[in-house]
C-alpha cells in the first residue's frame, strides 16, 4: 500500500506539489496523470525518499521509504530511465543491483526475460541503448527484487506502440497477481487502458481522483439533435450543464434517460445519445481545472 497524505513541496515561493493525498492498494494500477510540470515526478520522488517534503507524509506499507529494510525487495522504482551508468552493460547493471540486494543471480536473467531484452542487448553498453531499451532495462531493474509495489514515472516514453501494448500487459498482470502499481503519464489515453484508478494532478494539486469506471460513468452523455438550438433551450430549461464539443455535439452532465425524456417532451429529434466515456472524461478534466496546465494532459 502506498499512502500519500497531505504532501506538499515548495521550491522557494513555488508550490511544486500542494496538499496531495491519495492511496494505491494491492491489485490495482493507479494512473497518475498530469501535464509537464504538474508535480508528478516531485510527488514520486517524495514517495521514494529522494526529495524531502515541505509538509505531509508518504509511506510504503506504513513506513517512510527510508525506513524500509532492503527497499528493492519491496518496491521497484523507475523514475528516470536515462539515469543508469552509460558505460556499463545492461547485464552488469542488473548483476550489481542483484549483489547489492542479496539476490540470486538467476533473477538477472529472469528480469531480462520478463522485459524482453535478449542476450545481445544485455551485453551491450547502455550508451548504445535506445530510449525504449533503457525503459525496458529500468523496468527489469525495478522488477529485480520481485517487489509487490511498482512506482514508474512515464515508463511508456520512448516505447513504440507495440512496446506500450506489451508494458500494459505486464503491469496488468503484475496487479492481477496482487501487486500495487503507481504509473505516471502526461497522456490520459496512455494510462486509461491499464489503470483501475486515476489521480489527476494539475499545478501541483489533485484535481480529480477515483475509480476509472466511476469517473467514466460520471463523465456525462453525448447528445446531438436535429435542432441544436432547440436542444440548448430544453437543456437550459431543465437546468442541465452542457459543453459543446469540437464536432458540434454537446456533452451533458446527466444520464441518457433524463436527457431523452426532456427531449421527447419538447418533440426534439435526437441523432445521438450515448455515454461520453473517455471523451467526456477529457472534457470533465478540462472543466474541472479550467486552466492551461491540464489541457495538454488530455489531448
Ligand atoms: N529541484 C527543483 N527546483 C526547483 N523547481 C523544481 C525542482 N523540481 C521540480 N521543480 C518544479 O516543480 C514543478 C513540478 O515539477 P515535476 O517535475 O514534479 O512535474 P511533472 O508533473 O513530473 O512534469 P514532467 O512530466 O515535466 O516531469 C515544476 O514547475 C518544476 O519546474
Amino acid at each position: 500500500m502506498i499512502s500519500v497524505d497531505h504532501l506538499s513541496k515548495r521550491y522557494g515561493a513555488h508550490p511544486a506539489v500542494n496538499d496531495v493525498s491519495f492511496t494505491c492498494g494491492p491489485g490495482t494500477v493507479t494512473g497518475f496523470l498530469g501535464p509537464n510540470g504538474a508535480g508528478k515526478s516531485t510527488t514520486m520522488r517524495m514517495i521514494c525518499g529522494l526529495t524531502a517534503p515541505t509538509s505531509g507524509t508518504a509511506t510504503i506499507d506504513g513506513r517512510p521509504y527510508q525506513r524500509l529494510a532492503n527497499p528493492g525487495r519491496r518496491i521497484g522504482v523507475l523514475l528516470d530511465a536515462s539515469a543508469q551508468h552509460a558505460g556499463r552493460t545492461g547485464r552488469e547493471i542488473l548483476t550489481l543491483a542483484a549483489m547489492t540486494q542479496g539476490l540470486d543471480r538467476r533473477r538477472v536473467d529472469e528480469s531480462l526475460d520478463r522485459v524482453g531484452l535478449n542476450n545481445t542487448a544485455a551485453k551491450r553498453r547502455v550508451k548504445a541503448y535506445s530510449l525504449g531499451m533503457r525503459q525496458r532495462l529500468g523496468l527489469a531493474y525495478a522488477l529485480l527484487g520481485d517487489p509487490g509495489i511498482l512506482i514508474l514515472d512515464e515508463p511508456a516514453n520512448g516505447l513504440d506502440p507495440e512496446g506500450i501494448f506489451w508494458m500494459r500487459g505486464l503491469l496488468r498482470d503484475f496487479a492481477d497477481r496482487g501487486g500495487t502499481v503507481l504509473l505516471s503519464s502526461h497522456l490520459l489515453r496512455e494510462v486509461e487502458a491499464v489503470a483501475d484508478r486515476l489521480v489527476v494532478i494539475g499545478g501541483g494539486r489533485v484535481v480529480a481522483q477515483g475509480d476509472k469506471d466511476e469517473l467514466l460513468a460520471a463523465s456525462g452523455t453525448v447528445v446531438r439533435a436535429l435542432d441544436m438550438a432547440g436542444l440548448d433551450a430544453v437543456l437550459t430549461r431543465a437546468g442541465l450543464t452542457a459543453v459543446t464539443s469540437a464536432d458540434g455535439s454537446v456533452v451533458v452532465q446527466a444520464d441518457a434517460e433524463t436527457i431523452g425524456r426532456a427531449a421527447a417532451q419538447a418533440a426534439l429529434v435526437l441523432l445521438e445519445l450515448r455515454p461520453a466515456g473517455s471523451g467526456g472524461l477529457e472534457q470533465m478534466f478540462l472543466t474541472l481545472t479550467a486552466g492551461d496546465s491540464v489541457k495538454e494532459a488530455v489531448r
